[in-house]
């Protein structure tokens, strides 16, 4: 797959339009049963419950974009996916989230192991201030994964298309590359540790429209071996990218609170052409958000 017919939408950039990308032409086989189960989830931080009663289900294998306006809750959202809302004081997560079927909130589940299957990419590049081997290398040394970790940092670096640049210089900084580079960096050390989800945060919001393009393009390819589920504002990129789109949007209670909730959750081409909501329309169209 080409970066110029994978990632071109001539269609995208009209509101409304239906996508016409490689991402929905894409025939792959229903696998089965969802990698994710999310129901009446709704998440608290402090006294404020600023997400309710949500539900979703995510498809092994495939993309799924979160969108919506700020402050809806769709990092939130993410975060649940692999337990990273347990590491903000006061945040609370009500409801079920399952992962193959089994409560991912379960008292007996160790989140370590739980953010090893289920990687996360942040809005922001954030390699360690190491080389661009020993990035790699750290989660599967503090793993204690077996194997030649010189091959383990080829592959991963492969697979984050970032190899063929780095390869004269991986005892170099990781920040002597570019921000672009440094993202790839980033899922190649996802990637190391041998996750089956890799959750993405706004994965090209500090990136220019070049690097954005190489990332896009990178998760066409990982989606062919991983589970992805992005949060993006751009909904250019959740059209040109993703299978499934969950919108979300801020609604406020009786008694005055916001709060975020999904409003609709369809194929991505459904959402862009056919929504059933007004507010996903309205959205789409530029309207608000
Ligand atoms: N660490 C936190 N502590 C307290 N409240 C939080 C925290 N993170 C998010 N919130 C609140 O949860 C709500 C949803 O925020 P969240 O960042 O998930 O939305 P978002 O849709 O991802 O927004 P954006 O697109 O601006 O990143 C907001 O009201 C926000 O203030």
């Amino acid at each position: 797959m080409s970066a110029s017919n994978t990632t071109v939408n001539p269609r995208g950039a009209e509101p409304g339009a239906a996508p016409e990308t490689a991402a929905h032409e894409r025939r792959r086989p229903e696998s089965g049963d969802p990698v994710f189960e999310v129901s009446d989830l709704s998440i608290v931080y402090g006294t404020n419950r600023a997400v309710r009663d949500v539900d979703l289900k995510v498809d092994p294998q495939r993309i799924t974009a979160m969108i919506g306006p700020s402050g809806c809750g769709k990092s939130t959202v993410l975060r649940t996916l692999n337990r990273m809302n347990d590491l903000i004081p006061g945040a609370r997560v009500e409801g079920r989230v399952t992962y193959h079927g089994e409560d991912l909130y379960a008292p007996e589940v160790d989140p370590i192991e739980v953010r090893r299957r289920i990687g996360m990419v942040f809005q922001k590049p954030n390699p360690f201030p190491k080389s661009i081997y020993d990035n790699v290398a750290y989660g599967p040394r503090i793993n204690g994964m077996r194997g030649n970790m010189d091959e383990i940092v080829e592959e991963s670096l492969t697979k984050a298309a970032l190899w063929d640049e780095v390869k004269d210089k991986l005892k170099d900084n990781a920040f002597a590359l570019s921000g672009g580079q440094q993202q790839r960096l980033c899922i190649a050390r996802t990637i190391a540790v041998n996750p089956e989800v890799i959750l993405m945060d706004e994965p090209c919001s500090a990136l220019d429209p070049i690097a954005t393009l190489k990332i896009e393009d990178l998760m066409y390819e990982l989606a062919s071996e991983y589970t992805i589920v992005i949060v993006t504002h751009n909904m250019q990129q959740a059209a040109r990218v993703s299978d499934r789109t969950a919108f979300f949007t801020a609604s406020v209670d009786e008694a005055g609170d916001r709060f975020g909730n999904l409003v609709e959750y369809d194929e991505t081409a459904t959402i862009f052409s056919k929504p059933a909501d007004q507010r996903t329309e309205d959205y789409i169209a530029g309207r608000f958000g």
